[in-house]
């Protein structure tokens, strides 16, 4: 029998209420959206098998699933209405998501198919299906996938990185901190965009760098990719808000501007190979082709690849 859409909903792994696309299907509803592209369907990943979220009713109970769920349909959106953008392909690939991946697994991830989230260890995060921006760094590896591809090491990788926080803190667009719900040992978040050295990096056990000169030039973590990213983070949080910076001006030109200069410099610019000189230029690029070379944005973009010391 054919599937039926239905509008679902359930609570979330920190008790908020998700409202969400479902179908019934077999009997039964299931985490399958049939409206967003060629579809958003939500597993759980039991054995090293995906199986469908089910329930008898129009409510979902399993926390994770409807936070992965419903953040996937969120970031589908945002890609849309933002950019036009029809999913991870812009041919409407289906977002197909895994939770309660691995044991306990502090982290999540992006695997050219599916967005895999860990449950955490209650220790350093909590399920990490619960943070919106967690859906939205990985939805956007996809993006760079089907865009400049960036080299996922070194000063390529950290752009790559980068780039998945910046959507990140886009899609969740309430602050500049990535991963604020779902730390389970106090911290604020596991990166700020606004002010990367306020928080330590628990690799190098040192504080983010917000500066070109203070990049870790090591061979942890593919040569330092969620570690030098903050370089990005930090320039395209000028960019945005503005503010002074080891003695730099930057006049900010809103989230509005700067995530269009971001993901025009992505899909139009940048290459797999492209590093932070690079990301500087395309940058550039990407603001006069929207604003014009005199433009509030350009001298934005300017002062703000000055401020953290890439020329
Ligand atoms: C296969 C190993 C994982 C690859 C790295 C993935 S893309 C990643 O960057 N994951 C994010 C998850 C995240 C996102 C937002 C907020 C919190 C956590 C990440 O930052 N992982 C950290 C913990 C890391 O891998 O160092
Ligand atoms: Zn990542």
């Amino acid at each position: 029998n054919a599937a039926h859409e239905v509008t679902a909903f359930g609570y979330g792994v920190f008790g908020g209420k998700q409202m969400f696309e479902a179908s019934y299907i077999d009997g039964l509803f299931r985490l399958h959206d049939q409206t967003r592209g060629q579809g958003v369907i939500t597993y759980d990943y039991d054995n090293n098998v995906n199986e469908d979220v089910t329930s008898v009713s129009k409510m979902f109970r399993d926390g994770a699933a409807v936070d992965a769920h419903a953040n996937s349909q969120k970031t589908y959106d945002y890609f849309k209405n933002t950019f036009n953008r029809n999913s991870v392909d812009d041919n409407g690939q289906r977002l197909l998501s895994r939770v309660h991946v691995g044991d306990n697994w502090n982290n999540a991830s992006w695997n050219g198919v599916y967005m895999s989230y860990g449950d955490g260890d209650g220790i350093r995060f909590h399920p990490l299906a619960g943070g919106l921006d967690v859906a939205a760094h990985e939805m956007s590896h996809g993006v760079i996938q089907h865009t400049a591809s960036l080299i996922y090491r070194n000063e390529s990788g950290a752009l790559n990185e980068s780039f998945a926080d910046i959507f990140g803190a886009m899609v969740d667009r309430d602050d500049w901190i990535i991963g604020e719900d779902i730390m389970a040992n106090g911290a604020i978040g596991l990166r700020s965009l606004e002010d990367p050295a306020a928080l330590i990096e628990n690799r190098t056990q040192e504080p983010y760098p917000d500066h070109w000169s203070k990049r870790y030039t090591g061979t942890l973590d593919n040569g330092g990719v969620h570690i030098n990213s903050s370089i990005n983070n930090k320039a395209a949080y000028l960019v945005s808000e503005g503010g002074e910076h080891y003695g730099v001006q930057v006049t900010g030109v809103g989230r509005e501007a700067t995530e269009q200069i971001y993901y025009r410099a992505l899909s139009h610019y940048l290459t797999a190979s492209s590093n932070f000189a690079m990301m500087r230029q395309a940058a550039i690029q990407a603001a006069t082709d929207l604003y014009g070379s005199n433009s509030d944005a350009v001298k934005a973009v300017q002062q703000a690849y000055n401020a953290v010391g890439v020329y």
